[in-house]
């Protein structure tokens, strides 16, 4: 159970790389850095290497500033790229990003052909479908983190207001991980009860009615709120990363919101990769699951495809003008 990072010494890297070995998650975990940062990366595996001797864990780490050392890893995490500052965008990223992303996914299907790649760095769901195109693996394989971040954000926040522990909110977002984030508020429950009848009738003594516009525009800000307090998101993404990881390696079968390429699926729309409920295991996506949406969140899902598409479409236009071809 080898697991690859890549972007390991950035502040989501080593999180991630920290969370993964801590849970004891992986036997063989592998921190790929640039040349100019493995003296960094070194450093992270030391430290982090203390903090397992702490806990009494035994995980194998490794550092490499070759990209051939992927080779044998069941999953890699790209998390290399730049990250947004405030006031930016994720779809700001996406040329640059598109670059880093477009080389190490190449050469992640030329050294690791047997693997998975879980992409992190933003804009993720643009960047998944450069990570497909260039590594040339089935659509199974290659999947995205942002919209199951962003559920446990929602998630996260109805508990709160509910009173009730994470685990009665039963909610997800799907669509884009940005401003097209789309709240499938038509099927959240909690405790297995629609969430439209909480505003019907007092179910606890201490109910407060809900704002869910606000609530959604938490949600969508969230990123930003904590970069424009701390300068990056580290902890949430690396455990949302782990939820996903562990979920594959030890075959649970969950249903997570992971953006994956959509070919007619879900309402009609083709070619683009959004974030929607699949079943993942040990080989990656089993399927993607059919959800229902009503009109206006059908309607939000179309938009939002309409925009990733128009920004996939003009990075990978560029990409292939630069003369980096697909694999
Ligand atoms: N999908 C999500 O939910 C989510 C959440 C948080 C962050 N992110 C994204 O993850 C990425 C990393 O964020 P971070 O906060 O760790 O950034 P960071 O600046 O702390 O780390 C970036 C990492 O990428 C490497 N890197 C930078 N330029 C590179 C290049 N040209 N080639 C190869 N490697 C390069 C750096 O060496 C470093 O290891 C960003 O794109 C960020 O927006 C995504």
């Amino acid at each position: 159970m080898k697991v690859s990072i890549i972007g390991s010494t950035g502040r989501v890297g080593k999180s991630t790389a920290l969370c993964l070995a801590e849970e004891e998650t992986v036997s063989v975990l592998q921190l790929i850095s640039r040349e100019e940062s493995f003296e960094r990366s070194k450093g992270e595996l030391l430290d982090i290497s203390d903090a397992l001797a702490a806990k009494g864990v035994s995980v194998e780490l490794e550092t490499s500033s070759n990209i051939k050392d992927v080779e044998d890893s069941k999953i890699i995490i790209i998390t290399a790229g730049i990250p947004r500052k405030p006031n930016m965008e994720r779809d700001d990223l996406a040329h640059v990003n598109g670059r880093i992303v477009a080389k190490y996914a190449s050469e992640i299907g030329k050294f690791a052909p047997d693997s998975m790649i879980l992409v992190v760095t933003n804009p993720v769901d643009v960047m998944t479908y450069v990570a497909l195109k260039y590594s040339g693996f089935h659509p199974s394989k290659v999947f995205g983190l942002g919209n199951h971040l962003d559920s446990l954000r929602l998630k996260n926040y109805m508990a709160k207001h509910f009173n009730v522990h994470v685990s009665e909110v039963h909610t997800r977002v799907i669509g884009q991980h940005g401003p097209y984030m789309v709240p499938l508020i038509s099927s959240t429950s909690i405790g297995g009860i629609p969430l439209e009848y909480y505003s019907k009738r007092d179910y606890f003594s201490d109910y407060k009615p809900f704002d869910l516009e606000g609530t959604i525009r938490k949600v969508i800000n969230a990123g930003s709120n904590i970069i424009s307090r701390k300068g990056a998101t580290e902890y949430g993404p690396a455990f949302a990363v782990s939820n996903i990881v562990k979920t594959v390696l030890n075959d649970e079968k969950r249903i997570l919101t992971v953006s994956t390429l959509i070919d007619g699926e879900v309402a009609d729309i083709r070619d683009v990769c959004l974030g929607v409920p699949v079943k993942l295991g040990k080989d990656g996506i089993e399927g993607i699951v059919p959800f229902l949406m009503d009109d206006n969140e059908r309607e939000a899902f179309i938009e939002a495809a309409e925009f990733v598409k128009g920004s996939t479409m003009e990075v990978m236009r560029l990409l292939e003008e630069e003369g980096l071809k697909r694999r």
